[in-house]
Parts: C-alpha cells; sequence; structure tokens
C-alpha cells in the first residue's frame, strides 16, 4: 500500500463525516503492521465536545477490533494546507504507532505532506514513562 492509496482511501472514510456543527468533514485511514486498513471520519455531537475526530475514529475502530501496532496513517481535510491533528489525537496516535511510523497530511488539492509520529509529537509520554516509576 503505497500513500497514495492510503490518502484515498482517508478520503473516502472523510465522505462519511458527521458534522452539522463544524461542516468540517475530515477522514483517516491507517494500516496495521500486518497490512490491515481501517477508515474513521469525525463524529460530532451536540455536546460539543464529544466529538471525535476522524483520526481517532480510525485508531479505536482498528484497536476495538484486536488490533495494536499500527504502521502509518493518512489525514484528509478541506484545507488550505495539509491538515494538523489536534493534540488529543497526536497523543493517541503516539500510543500504538513508532516514532518512526509516517503520518501523511493532505488535503483536497491532492496535496500530501509527510511527517512522523514523532515530528507530530516529540517527548510523547507514553508506556515507558509509567514504567519508570516501578524502577
Ligand atoms: O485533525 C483533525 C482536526 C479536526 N477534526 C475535526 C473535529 C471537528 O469535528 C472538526 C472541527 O474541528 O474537525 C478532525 O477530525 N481531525
Ligand atoms: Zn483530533
Amino acid at each position: 500500500m503505497d500513500k497514495k492509496e492510503l490518502v484515498n482511501l482517508a478520503k473516502e472514510a472523510r465522505s462519511n463525516a458527521y458534522v452539522p456543527y463544524s461542516k468540517f468533514k475530515v477522514g483517516a485511514a491507517l494500516i496495521t503492521k500486518d497490512g490491515k486498513v481501517f477508515k474513521g471520519a469525525n463524529v460530532e455531537n451536540a455536546s460539543y465536545g464529544l466529538t471525535n475526530c476522524a483520526e481517532r475514529t480510525a485508531i479505536f475502530k482498528a484497536v476495538s477490533e484486536g488490533e495494536r501496532e499500527f504502521d502509518a496513517i493518512a489525514i484528509i481535510a478541506d484545507t488550505e494546507g495539509p491538515v494538523s491533528p489536534c493534540g488529543a489525537c497526536r497523543q493517541v496516535i503516539a500510543e500504538f504507532f513508532k516514532p518512526s511510523s509516517k503520518v501523511y497530511l493532505a488535503n483536497l488539492n491532492g496535496e500530501v505532506f509527510e511527517t512522523t509520529v514523532e515530528r507530530l509529537l516529540p517527548g510523547a509520554f507514553t508506556q515507558e514513562d509509567l514504567n519508570e516509576s516501578e524502577k
């Protein structure tokens, strides 16, 4: 699976975004270590703060199906530059991807900005930080 295919799957997912409040549709698609794909879209709520972003929808779908290790994720929105994942999503991405995993940030103009989990959230708080307290 190349980045173009993953971005296309994210675009497909975007069409199912539930965004009556912001009207800002976002789609995401991730690929697991074993090559399985999970897609997600943002799901908003009348109680705005309960909104779930596209990235977290895709990740939670995969995790709730038993997946734990992911290789890459693509995120797409109708933005001028590449879409920027929120802080909550960066933290959740850091939980299940390697620091070196690729993150493709795309927009509808066909621009794709390639970055990594480490660059999105340098020095992320992870499982290893928790284990420190047991030493
Ligand atoms: O990377 C992002 C940024 C924003 N949103 C959603 C949350 C909300 O539904 C809408 C506006 O913030 O976009 C995502 O899904 N992913
Ligand atoms: Zn988010």
